[in-house]
C-alpha cells in the first residue's frame, strides 16, 4: 500500500475534522487512514430483512420495518420527557421514541412519509418500541443501499451517539473511496491464488462492505491468515537467527557425573517422557548455539528430576547451573529435592533467597565467584548484581511467567556469553498459545505422569455437605494420610484474607482437637522461617491437616497427603484450582480434591467445577481456561498485549493459526532466506513489522 497517504492523520478525512479526530485518537487508538481501514467490525446486521409489526415477538433484537409515522407527541414522566411517534406498517402499530434532541427531529420528520426505521426493540407487554431509532426515508434508503450486511463496528459502544454506526460506515466508505486503488497485497499473487485467497484489497473492502456471506468469510479468512502467517514468519525467522547467530557454551561432553548418576544413583527408573525430554535438552545444550527451550510439564510429572541431570550437563563441562524459583518455600523444596539426588556426587550446592544470613551470603558469593559453587539454588535474590558467577553454564527458571523480563536478562548479563536457559513451567500453556507466543523458544513437554499414580478423585461440594466432609476427613487421617485444607487469598484485602484463614483455622482446631489431631498453618503474614518450620513439621508428618493460603500453589512435594480441600473453591481460577490439586497424588495413595463452594455459583464457575471434576489433564483444563477468560488472564497483560491480532482469535480460529504456520513453515523451507523475486513484498512487509513488534521482547 502506498503509505503516505495511508499516514494521513485521520482527521483530514471528509467527515472527521478536529472534535471527532479526538474521539477517535482517544477512544479507539485510531490515529491515521491506516488505523481506521484496520478498524473491523464486530458483527454485521442483514439489512435485506425487514418485519412486519404482526410478526414482532420478545426474541427479536435488532429490527428493520417499512412504515409511517402517523402521529407525534412528547409524553411528562417523572423520569423525564420523551419524544413518542406512533408508526404503522399497516399490519399493526408500534411507537419510536427519544429521549433528546426533541426540536431538530420535531422539525425534521415528515408525517404520513414512508420511512425505513431501524433499530434494538423493546417488548412490553406484547406492545413494541424502538428507542432512538435510525431512520431513513424509504426512498434514499432504497437509492443507497449497497450492502446487504451492515458493519456494526466496536465503535458504538464506546462512542455512542456521539459517532453513530451509521456515521462510522459512512466514514469507512468514504475512506475506501479515496484508498482503495492505493491497496498493494502483502502475499505474493502465486500464493493467493494457491490458497484461493482473497486480494488484500477484495478482503478490505468486503470487511467492511461485504456484498454476500460468502464473500464476508472469504475476507475473514484472508485478514485472520495475513494475521497469523506474519506471526508465524517472524517467530520462524528469529528461531532460525538465534540459532545461527546466538553463541552459546557447547557442553562437548557427557561426563562423570551424568553417567555416574544416569547408570549408578537413578532414584527410579525414568518415564519415557523424562528420557526423551532430556535427550532433546542434551542435543540443545552440545550445540554452539544457546538453548531456550520452555520445559512444560504438568504437576507432579517428573521436571525436577529433568533439571538436576541438566545441571549435571552442565558441572560435567566446567561450568555452574543455577535454578530459579519464584517463592522461597519453592526454592527450599529445590533444594532439598535436588540436593537429595545430589547426594552420592558430593556437589557443592547451595541455596540463596532472602532470608539468607549475611554470612552464608558471603560464603555463596565467594564460592560462586571461585567456582567453588557447583550448584546455586533460589530466589530473585539470585539476579542481585552482587551475585558473580565465575562461569554460568545453565540457567533453570521454574515458573518463569512470575518473572519479568529485565530480571530474566539478568542472569545473561552475568557472562561473555549467554548461559543455556530451561525455563520450566507446570502450568501448561495451550499448544496454540505456545506456539504463537513461544514460537521462536524450543518446546519439550512431559506428557507421561510416573508410573503407578492413580488419578487423583476430585469432588465438588457445597457448604451443606460439610459435616460429611469432616468424616471424610478424620477415616483418612485414621489411615494415616495427611490433609491440606486450602483458603483463597483475596487479593484486594489482605486483612480480610488473613481474617478468613485464621477463622478457618480456628474453626479446625476446634473440630479437629489435640491430643488427637495436630494442625499446621501456613499464611503471608509468617516469615519465611516461620512458614519453613510449619512446612517442615507437616512434610516429616508431625501435623496431621495443613491449613493454608495459596502459598502451597506450587512445588510442595509432600506424598503422604492425599486430601485436597479447597475451601471457597469459585473464588479460584481453573489453573490456580489444578495447581493445587498437584499438591496430591503424589504418592501411591488413592488421592482426594474436594472443591467446597456456596450453593450460588456463575455459570463460569460452575463450568470449573465441572471440568474439574471430568479431567485431570492439565493440558486440557489450560484450553478450558483459555475458553473462559481469554488469552490476556492467562498470560498477564504484558503478554496478550503483545499480540498483534486484530481479527483473528486464538481459541476461534486455531485452525487457521495451524494453516498458516504450515504455510510459513513451507515458504521457509522452499525460499530461506526470502531471496525469490515473487517473495519481495513478504520481506517488505517482515521490515515493517520488525521496525515495530514487541512481541517476543520479552523472551529475548
Ligand atoms: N520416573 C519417576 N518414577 C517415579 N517417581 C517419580 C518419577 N519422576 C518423578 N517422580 C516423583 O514424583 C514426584 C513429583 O516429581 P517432581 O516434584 O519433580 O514433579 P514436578 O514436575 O516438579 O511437579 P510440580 O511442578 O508439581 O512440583 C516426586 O516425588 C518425584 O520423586
Amino acid at each position: 500500500m502506498s503509505r503516505n497517504l495511508l499516514d494521513t492523520p485521520i482527521e483530514y478525512l471528509k467527515g472527521v475534522g478536529p472534535q471527532r479526530g479526538d474521539l477517535l485518537k482517544k477512544e479507539l487508538g485510531i490515529f491515521t487512514y491506516r488505523d481506521l481501514l484496520h478498524l473491523y467490525p464486530n458483527r454485521y446486521i442483514d439489512r435485506t430483512k425487514y418485519y412486519s409489526i404482526n410478526e414482532l415477538n420478545g426474541n427479536n433484537s435488532e429490527v428493520q420495518i417499512i412504515g409511517k409515522i402517523i402521529h407525534l407527541k412528547t409524553v411528562e414522566q417523572k423520569r423525564g420527557k420523551r419524544l413518542v411517534a406512533t408508526f404503522t406498517d399497516g399490519t399493526g402499530e408500534m411507537e419510536l421514541v427519544w429521549f433528546q434532541g426533541f426540536k431538530w427531529i420535531k422539525e425534521n420528520l415528515k408525517i404520513n412519509t414512508p420511512y425505513v426505521a431501524f433499530g434494538k426493540l423493546n417488548s412490553f407487554n406484547y406492545s413494541f418500541s424502538i428507542p432512538h431509532p435510525e431512520l431513513e426515508l424509504l426512498e434514499d434508503h432504497q437509492k443507497n443501499l449497497s450492502s446487504a450486511m451492515q458493519a456494526v463496528y466496536p465503535s458504538t459502544e464506546k462512542l455512542g451517539s456521539k459517532i453513530s454506526n451509521k456515521a462510522m460506515n459512512k466514514l469507512m466508505n468514504q475512506l475506501l473511496v479515496e484508498t482503495h486503488q492505493l491497496f498493494n497485497d502483502t502475499l505474493p499473487k502465486e500464493m493467493r491464488q494457491r490458497l484461493s485467497l482473497l486480494s488484500m484489497r477484495d478482503a478490505l473492502i468486503n470487511i467492511h462492505f461485504p456484498k454476500d456471506p460468502n464473500l464476508l468469510s472469504k475476507a475473514e479468512f484472508r485478514l485472520k491468515f495475513e494475521e497469523f502467517f506474519y506471526i508465524q514468519m517472524q517467530l520462524l525467522i528469529k528461531n532460525i537467527a538465534r540459532k545461527h547467530k546466538i553463541k552459546g557454551f557447547p557442553f562437548k561432553t557427557v561426563g562423570d557425573y551424568f553417567n555416574t548418576f544416569y547408570k549408578e544413583h537413578l532414584p527410579f527408573p525414568l518415564t519415557g517422557a523424562q528420557k526423551r525430554v532430556i535427550k532433546e535438552i542434551r542435543n540443545d545444550v552440545g550445540q554452539e548455539a544457546q538453548m531456550n527451550r520452555l520445559l512444560q510439564g504438568d504437576v507432579g510429572s517428573g521436571k525436577t528430576i529433568v533439571a538436576f541431570l541438566s545441571c549435571l550437563l552442565a558441572l560435567d563441562n566446567g561450568f555452574q547451573a543455577c535454578i530459579v524459583a519464584p517463592t522461597e518455600i519453592l526454592a527450599t523444596q529445590h533444594f532439598i529435592g535436588i540436593s537429595e539426588f545430589a547426594q552420592p556426587l558430593n556437589l557443592n550446592i547451595k541455596l540463596l533467597t532472602g532470608s539468607s544470613k549475611t554470612v552464608e551470603r558471603r560464603i555463596i558469593h565467594e564460592e560462586l565467584e571461585s567456582g567453588e559453587l557447583q550448584i546455586l539454588i533460589g530466589t530473585h535474590a539470585l539476579f542481585e548484581d552482587k551475585v558473580i558467577f565465575k562461569n554460568l553454564g545453565l540457567a533453570i527458571i521454574d515458573e518463569q511467567h512470575r518473572f519479568g523480563v529485565e530480571q530474566r536478562s539478568k542472569l545473561w548479563t552475568k557472562n561473555v556469553l549467554p548461559p543455556h536457559v530451561l525455563v520450566m513451567t507446570a502450568t501448561p500453556i495451550p499448544r496454540t498459545l505456545a506456539m504463537s507466543l513461544y514460537g521462536d523458544l524450543d518446546v519439550s513437554v512431559i506428557d507421561e505422569l510416573p508410573p503407578g499414580r492413580k488419578p487423583i478423585e476430585t469432588l465438588h461440594y457445597f457448604e451443606g455437605k460439610r459435616l460429611a466432609v469432616w468424616h471424610f476427613i478424620r477415616t483418612e487421617i485414621a489411615k494415616g494420610r495427611q490433609v491440606y485444607i486450602v483458603y483463597p487469598l483475596i487479593e484486594e484485602s489482605e486483612t480480610l484474607d488473613y481474617k478468613n484463614l485464621m477463622e478457618g483455622y480456628e474453626g479446625i482446631s476446634r473440630d479437629f482437637p489435640l491430643p488427637e489431631y495436630s494442625v499446621s498453618i501456613v499464611h503471608g503474614q509468617m516469615t519465611p522461617a516461620e512458614k519453613e518450620v510449619e512446612m517442615d513439621r507437616f512434610a516429616k508428618g508431625n501435623t496431621n491437616i495443613m491449613v493454608a493460603t495459596t502459598v502451597i500453589e506450587v512445588g510442595v512435594n509432600v506424598p503422604n497427603a492425599s486430601v485436597m480441600i479447597i475451601e471457597s473453591a469459585e473464588r479460584f481460577g481453573l489453573s490456580q484450582l489444578h495447581q493445587l490439586r498437584g499438591r496430591v497424588g503424589r504418592g501411591a495413595e488413592q488421592s482426594y480434591c474436594i472443591l467446597m463452594t456456596g450453593d450460588k455459583l456463575s455459570n463460569d464457575s460452575k463450568i470449573r467445577m465441572e471440568t474439574m471434576c471430568r479431567t485431570n489433564d492439565g493440558f486440557e483444563i489450560s484450553e478450558v481456561d483459555l475458553k473462559l477468560r481469554g488469552p490476556g488472564d492467562i498470560m498477564g497483560k504484558q503478554q496478550s498485549g503483545t499480540l498483534p491480532l486484530k481479527i483473528a482469535d486464538i481459541v476461534k480460529d486455531q485452525d487457521i493459526l495451524h494453516y498458516a504456520r504450515h504455510q510459513a513453515v513451507q515458504l521457509l523451507k522452499e525460499d530461506p532466506n526470502l531471496e525469490d523475486e515473487t517473495n519481495q513484498n513478504i520481506k517488505n512487509k517482515l521490515n515493517v513489522l520488525n521496525s515495530k513488534t514487541t512481541i517476543w521482547n520479552y523472551i529475548s
